[in-house]
């Protein structure tokens, strides 16, 4: 039997001898300078292509093709190949492998060509067009956002998420902020996403399953993606991964109202989204328009949460409405939504999320993990609810 470290760039290499060029059958692939880099981790292999030369509908098939090849080599338990189109200073990698279900919606994504141009993605694999495979055994989606950045609403989605689990629920979360995914340090998490039979597996930190673009390209990769990339990456994290059976999935969403927000209200039914803001105005603001961003696509607010309430000295308990007094309180008020609950400034939160041990896990009977139980115990119902409203949609769609 061969031993699994026999593996190595150059075995690799050797069964890719008698690849040649689709396009010009004449010339071997490994003398046609395509292949870029090739990564051994044990059985795991990453190869990337450099296709700056390659004619734009060859790309992803010769990647394909390739990569089928990899897994099914002996001794090779996971194979990636991915697409490079730039070149030495103006690197871009693209988002691996596609599922044929979506291959043609995100054909767009997966030919580095059609990245040049700025026409948005073909058209959405909207909710109504047809139930995601990996979405099926779910029982509702919940969106965290925020209007403005460095409110916390990753930070809250994460807690949330920990502390639902705590309460016995089966808990998903998805990363979506691709531009700056903070999901895989706050939950502590690093090393290789599995796959198994063609999808990426979650994650699991403190008791729930996480998906994210930062365990799956580096950071700086990512953060050059542009509209229709960014766009692929957030259909593939619904469609690619195997979230299996759920009875929550918990969306953290980038800050704004812009690529990721409209390609998730497009392709998923979102069941609600829950608002996080500071109390200050500016932060208000930005929470109305992502607010009504949601409301046009008909997406149920189901509440507002107010982050960074307020600071309670440790010496004598004093509070002080840093960011203001009950402002998102008030907004709730004032728009008609339900208060979720506050969460005031901690340290240990903060610091939790900086080592990876969110503060829900780290010490359950803290004033800050009461504070994300309280507003879990009020979730729990609407989850069920929202649970309810989507079978009931499910099996309205299945009789007509
Ligand atoms: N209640 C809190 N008390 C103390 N620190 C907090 C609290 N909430 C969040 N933080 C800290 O504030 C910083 C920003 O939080 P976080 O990354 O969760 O915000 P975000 O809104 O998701 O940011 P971005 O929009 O950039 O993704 C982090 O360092 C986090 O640990």
């Amino acid at each position: 039997m061969t031993s699994p470290n026999l593996i190595d760039q150059q075995t690799i290499k050797q069964t890719l001898s008698d690849f040649t060029l689709p396009w010009s059958p004449d010339i071997r692939l490994l003398d046609a300078n395509i292949i870029e880099s090739i990564t051994v981790q044990g059985q795991k292999v990453h190869l990337t292509l450099n296709v700056s030369t390659v004619p734009p509908d060859a790309a992803e098939p010769l990647r394909a093709k390739i990569e089928h090849h990899l897994q099914h080599l002996e001794n090779v338990t996971q194979a990636r190949v991915f697409l490079n189109s730039g070149t030495a200073s103006s690197k871009r990698l693209v988002f691996p492998p596609r599922q044929p279900a979506a291959a043609t919606s995100e054909k767009n994504v997966s030919t580095p060509w059609n990245q040049a141009h700025k026409h948005p993605p073909a058209k959405p694999n909207n909710a109504n067009n047809g139930p995601i495979e990996t979405l099926q055994s779910i029982g509702c989606i919940i969106a965290v956002a925020s209007g403005k950045g460095g409110v916390g609403k990753s930070s809250t989605a994460i807690n949330l998420a920990v502390s639902l689990a705590k309460q016995g629920l089966k808990v998903g979360l998805m990363d979506a902020d691709i531009y700056g995914p903070s999901v895989p340090h706050m939950l502590g998490l690093e090393g290789q996403v599995e796959v198994v039979n063609h999808k990426l597996m979650p994650m699991t930190a403190w008791g729930i399953s996480a998906m994210s673009i930062g365990m799956l390209v580096p950071q700086e990769q990512a953060m050059i993606w542009r509209g229709p990339m960014v766009m692929g990456a957030v259909k593939q994290l619904l469609s690619d991964v195997q979230w299996g059976e759920l009875d929550v999935l918990l969306i953290d969403t980038p800050p704004g109202t812009g690529d990721v927000q409209l390609t998730l209200t497009q392709t998923v039914q979102i069941d609600g989204a829950i608002i996080v803001s500071t109390p200050q105005d500016v932060a208000l603001l930005d929470a109305r328009r992502g607010i009504a961003m949601f409301q046009k696509s008909k997406t149920p607010i189901l509440g507002i949460i107010e982050n960074m309430a307020y600071f309670s000295c440790p010496c004598c308990d004093e509070k002080t409405y840093i960011f203001g007094e009950n402002g998102a309180k008030n907004e709730a008020q004032n728009l008609g939504f339900p208060f979720l609950g506050e969460i005031p400034l901690i340290p240990a939160i903060r610091s939790g999320a900086d080592t990876g041990v969110p503060i829900v896990a780290q010490d359950p009977d803290s004033v800050a993990a009461k504070a994300y139980q309280e507003i879990t115990e009020l979730m729990v119902p609407v989850i069920k609810r929202l649970t309810q409203q989507r079978a009931n949609k499910k099996q309205d769609s299945a009789q007509e």
